[in-house]
């Protein structure tokens, strides 16, 4: 920089033509910049930048008349779709850069959803049965290339940190070498079918994002039959009937004016199928679930309307507990403090009012059926608590259905004692290790528990025993049943406490039969304990 200052004050930078500097002057000082080292790597980093923007800016150009791009964000379920046939795809399994994870995305842990590369070791025979796998994963922040039905494609999964807390997000971006979306479509539509044949055995599970009160996909539960769900006689079919009614109704509902939406309100004793139901209507009627707990942290009149709004076209909308925002003083147990009559309007209207967090009852009233509400809703509601509710909230338009949920009769124990030791033969017989001893000789067993039993040796519950469950016929099972139920008293105890007491002897049925009376005076004992 000295000789800068030197031949700085050594020039004479008035020309000839009296100009400020000549052209030589000119073209000495530009000499001169170029011959200091710190200049030059300044101005080759200006250039560099412009090239790089111009680069970019010519790239976006031909990219834009010349390839489709589509961005996948991770917060959507196409993201999930499309990750899942990235993942399965062969050609990207031949990249070099691979990220190693356990996502499922949402497909659970079932080693014949997904295709997926797998780290070696972590093939069915090694890994625990149903937990997370380790796949390869094309990596993020770089990008690979594949063909698709004779096209190039280009895919990147974009990450950057966004936000005040720098929360990490992740795009999908997919290139397609095309002028026209056709390609894309294709693709897009393959990817869907492939995540949701395999999603089709499983029912989602959406939950409130309450950063901007939309609904975000939080997980994938098995489907469970409606057949599994024991209720009395007629119950499911009416429940599935009425469902599947309302949603082929659309045209009906529009004809007369009336909104589009039905509500069904399940209630009674705990652990006695209300949720287990709903699920199975789900999975029956190829629904999701969207999840809403009225004690949700957050929650006001305000952003409930935004979330019932929010709601897609044909979904299952899910209250459980819809007492609980308003009476959270009281425990589950304890008998409904409130049961609206004629000469309580006062209270009822203070109830009304009353606000639970930032929720008030006459928010969740108009949430439910203001202009809002979403159309082709089905809304289930449940409770344990069914006078404690106000009238308003379960009046017909709000919640149209009331279908009452008892302890278990006679001929709800009998079905749920034949479905856990369903017979040899049956069709729904669960696939049971081969057992030598026991196919051959399918009473030994049976008569060696009853043996046992004499001696009083199989009083408890028998859950670690891995001894192999006896095979026995259709008849036996039947009459078993039939003696489990005349054990157990009508409407004393829930279906979830039977489920507990037999998952005790899954595969001793002779034992559970057995020690049925002695474990409904073990139960009533402790009853009346905590009473
Ligand atoms: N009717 C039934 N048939 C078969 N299983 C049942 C039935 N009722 C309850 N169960 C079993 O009991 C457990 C609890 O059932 P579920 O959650 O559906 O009851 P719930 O009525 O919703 O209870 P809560 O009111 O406490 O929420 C589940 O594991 C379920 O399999």
């Amino acid at each position: 920089m000295d000789s800068l200052a030197t031949w700085w004050s050594d020039q004479n930078f008035t020309s000839e033509s009296g100009g400020f500097l000549g052209r030589d002057g000119l073209l000495s000082l530009l000499l001169l910049l170029f011959s200091s080292s710190s200049v030059r790597i300044f101005l080759f980093g200006i250039l560099a930048a412009a090239l790089q923007r111009t680069t970019r800016l010519v790239r976006r150009k031909v990219n834009n008349s010349f390839w489709v791009t589509a961005e996948f964000h991770e917060d959507d379920v196409s993201y999930d779709w499309m990750m899942v046939w990235l993942v399965n795809h062969s050609a990207w399994s031949k990249v070099r850069q691979v990220e190693i994870s356990t996502n499922d995305f949402g497909l659970g842990p079932d080693d014949d959803t997904t295709r997926a590369v797998l780290v070696p070791g972590e093939d069915n025979t090694l890994a625990p049965v149903n937990s997370r796998k380790l796949a390869y994963l094309p990596a993020p922040s770089h990008t690979f290339s594949m063909w698709y039905h004779g096209r190039y494609v280009e895919i990147t999964r974009v990450q950057e940190r966004t936000g005040r807390r720098r929360r990490r997000e992740e795009n999908l971006e997919i290139c397609i070498l095309s002028r026209n979306h056709r390609m894309l479509n294709k693709l897009i539509m393959e990817a869907k079918r492939e995540y949701q044949a395999v999603q089709g055995q499983f029912i989602s599970i959406f939950t409130p994002d309450m950063s901007d009160h939309t609904w975000i996909f939080n997980s994938c539960r098995p489907k469970r039959d409606i057949n599994t769900v024991i209720l009395d006689p007629g119950i499911s079919r009416l429940l599935v009937d009425d469902a599947r009614d309302f949603l082929a109704s659309k045209a009906w509902y529009n004809a007369r004016g009336i909104p589009f939406r039905r509500g069904w309100l399940l209630y009674g004793a705990p652990g006695s199928g209300k949720t287990s139901i709903i699920r199975s209507i789900a999975a029956e009627l190829g629904l999701d679930i969207n999840y809403l707990s009225l004690n949700q942290s957050g929650l006001d009149d305000a952003s409930l309307s935004e979330l019932v709004a929010n709601l897609p076209e044909k979904c299952i909308a899910l209250i459980e507990d819809i007492d609980a925002a308003f009476i959270t003083s009281i425990n589950r147990d304890s008998p409904s403090r409130h049961s609206p009559s004629a000469d309580d309007d006062d209270e009822q209207d203070q109830q009304r009012e009353r606000p639970a967090g930032n929720l008030s009852l006459s928010g969740l009233l108009n949430a439910l059926d203001g202009v809002a509400a979403q159309e082709g809703r089905l809304l289930y509601a449940t409770t344990n608590k069914y006078d404690a509710l106000d009238s308003a909230l379960i009046r017909p338009g709000r919640l149209d259905v009331h279908v009452e949920f008892k302890l278990a009769s006679k001929y709800q124990v009998e079905r749920l004692f034949y479905s856990f030791y369903i017979p040899a033969g049956d069709a729904k017989e669960e696939v049971r290790e081969a057992d030598s001893e026991g196919e051959s000789a399918p009473f030994v067993r049976s008569e060696n528990e009853m043996d046992s039993r004499k001696k009083g040796s199989c009083a408890s519950p028998r859950s670690m025993d891995t001894t192999p469950a006896p095979r026995l016929r259709r008849e036996e099972v039947l009459e078993l049943a039939a003696r489990f139920a005349e054990a157990i008293p009508e409407r004393e105890f829930s279906m979830a406490a039977l489920q507990g007491f037999l998952m005790g002897y899954k595969l001793h049925p002779y034992d559970a039969v057995l020690t049925a009376k002695e474990w409904v005076e073990s139960e009533r004992m402790r009853t009346r304990k905590r009473r």
